[in-house]
């Protein structure tokens, strides 16, 4: 089999879906190759089980509270094994429908592995073995569970998040979650919530190593303390050994934890091996990513990565804006350019959480004067109604300028609620708009423009924001 196509791509998780669409939507022959799942890590062992089980556990969390508005029959309890059942039927409709939609658009599905040949040919091996010449290719090959020294992934007994969502979850138990980055603090409320007595492995304070304010993280770290989730600090996990039905876990300090069942959530790495990128001239860095431009060009002309394979910010939020990017220079080159501060992070544990935009710290070395326009759930009357009163609205502004920099929205929806921002195209006159938007009362999205209010009436900004 060998046949021609404008643009040929390989993976189809979040990244290289979106790019298959986003370029048959603008007019070009496009093949997509996947060797295992349509949809990816993402759809698969990723955000769409994970959202799903974050769904029930938040409901059992509230529940605590449910007598108390005159719902009898809490609290509710958890229960593992039908959470598992539900993920699989949300990912079998959602992969139907993405499939169903690209071959509406008439995207042309191969499968097996891939790799190119030299040039911008991709050889496939596997059920639809053969060569596709592509005028351009978009790697998105994604990544993987980082393998950690000492410990070996063991089905039902030492597992990634991959396996949990790939074999069916061990029964509910006592867990141990290793890794303290954004899927250990998913994880730990989650499977905490779901029947699990989670002992939780942290190398420091949960989320530390991100762009998250210290108020959003000790509002996280408050909540998670409130459902009597504590992480433990000090030791990292050195190694596991499994003894009968146990597990058990050393720690570099000397300790050693037992459990039924221990989950890791210690870093992915990006997939790039065995993809023939050497002799077609594309480079890798010193931790395996393919090396991109903003233009998300590769060092081979013709050949673009996006995702996790290329963006260390590792989210489906990134993979899909580098998608776009790359589409938009294939179709007229160096038309569109990256910016992955412009891009939604959200983490789903006791809070929701989203952020978008520079931090305080950023703000400073670019040189702007942050003003910050703050207001909290607590006082929203839609918040109180549903006992979501916690969590707040953080916007970061220039002083000078009225510029929006950046915003943080911690609470319920907290990942609809930063669409607000993420949906201005022009950080200019961001707070204009949205101080001129029309809001439905009551609504927790009011908080987005009293934050507004607040700039305006705390930092000189009325000019700016109310457009007088
Ligand atoms: C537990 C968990 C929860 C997460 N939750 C969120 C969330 O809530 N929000 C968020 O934004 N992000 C989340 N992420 C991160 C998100 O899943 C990834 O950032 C995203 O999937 C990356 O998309 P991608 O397209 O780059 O790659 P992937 O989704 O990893 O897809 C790559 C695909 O390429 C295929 N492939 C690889 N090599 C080849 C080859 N040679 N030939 C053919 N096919 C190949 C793979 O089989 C795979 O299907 C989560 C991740 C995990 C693990
Ligand atoms: N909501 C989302 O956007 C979302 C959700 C889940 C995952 N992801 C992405 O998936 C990727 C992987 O997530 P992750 O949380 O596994 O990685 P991570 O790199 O964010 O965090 C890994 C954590 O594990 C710790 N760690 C490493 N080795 C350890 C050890 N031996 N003992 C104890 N702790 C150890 C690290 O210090 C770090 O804090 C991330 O890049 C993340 O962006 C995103």
């Amino acid at each position: 089999m060998r046949e021609s196509l404008d643009l040929m791509v390989i993976g189809s998780g979040p990244g290289g879906y979106r790019a298959a669409i986003y370029a048959a939507l603008r007019g070009l022959s496009v093949g997509i190759v996947e060797e295992a799942d349509w949809g990816g890590t993402c759809l698969n062992r990723g955000c769409i089980p994970k959202k799903d089980w974050h769904y029930t556990a938040k409901t059992i969390a509230r529940s605590a509270k449910f007598a108390d508005r005159g719902i009898a029959g809490g609290p509710l309890r958890g229960d593992l094994a039908k959470a598992w059942t539900h993920q699989e039927r949300v990912v079998a409709q959602v992969q139907e429908s993405y499939v169903g939609f690209m071959d509406r658009l008439k995207v042309r599905k191969f499968r097996g592995r891939a790799r190119l040949d030299g040039d911008t040919n991709v050889v496939i091996d596997g059920p639809d073995a053969g060569t596709v010449e592509a005028a351009n290719v978009i790697l998105a090959t994604g990544s993987r569970p980082a393998p950690l020294p000492g410990v070996e992934p063991i089905s039902g007994k030492v597992l990634t998040t991959d396996m949990l969502f790939d074999e069916e979850a061990p029964p509910a138990g006592e867990v141990i979650v290793a890794g303290s980055g954004i899927i250990g603090t998913e994880m730990a409320f989650i499977l905490a919530q779901l029947g699990c007595s989670v002992t939780w492995v942290a190398s420091g304070a949960p989320l530390r190593k991100t762009k998250f304010t210290p108020q959003a993280r000790g509002a996280l770290e408050d909540k998670l303390r409130e459902y009597g989730i504590e992480w433990r600090t000090g030791g990292r996990l050195a190694g596991t050994r499994v003894e009968g039905a146990r597990v058990l876990a050393e720690l570099d300090d000397g300790a050693i934890l037992e459990a039924d069942w221990l989950l890791l959530g210690t870093g992915r790495e990006p997939v790039t091996t065995d993809l023939g990128l050497g002799g077609a001239g594309v480079e890798t860095d010193g931790k395996g990513y393919i090396q991109v431009d903003a233009h998300r060009r590769t060092t081979r002309a013709g050949i673009y990565a996006i995702g996790d394979c290329a963006n260390r910010n590792q989210t489906a939020n990134h993979a899909m804006a580098d998608a776009v990017v790359a589409v938009k220079n294939i179709l007229e080159a160096e038309s569109a350019e990256a910016d992955d501060d412009l891009v939604p992070e959200v983490v789903y544990s006791a809070l929701e959480m989203a952020r978008v935009g520079l931090d305080d710290d950023e703000a400073e070395d670019a040189e702007y004067e942050p003003a910050v326009g703050f207001t909290s759930f607590e006082t929203n009357p839609k918040a109180l109604g549903q006992d979501t009163d916690e969590g707040f609205t953080r916007l970061l502004a220039d002083m000078d300028e009225g510029i929006l920099l950046g915003g943080e929205i911690i609470g319920d929806s907290a990942g609809e609620l930063i669409h607000i921002l993420t949906s201005q195209p022009d950080p200019e006159t961001a707070l204009n708009r949205i101080a001129q938007g029309k809001f439905n009362h009551p609504a927790m999205a009011e908080e987005v423009l009293n934050s507004t209010e607040t700039l305006a009436a705390n930092w000189g900004l009325g000019p700016e924001i109310f457009g007088e």
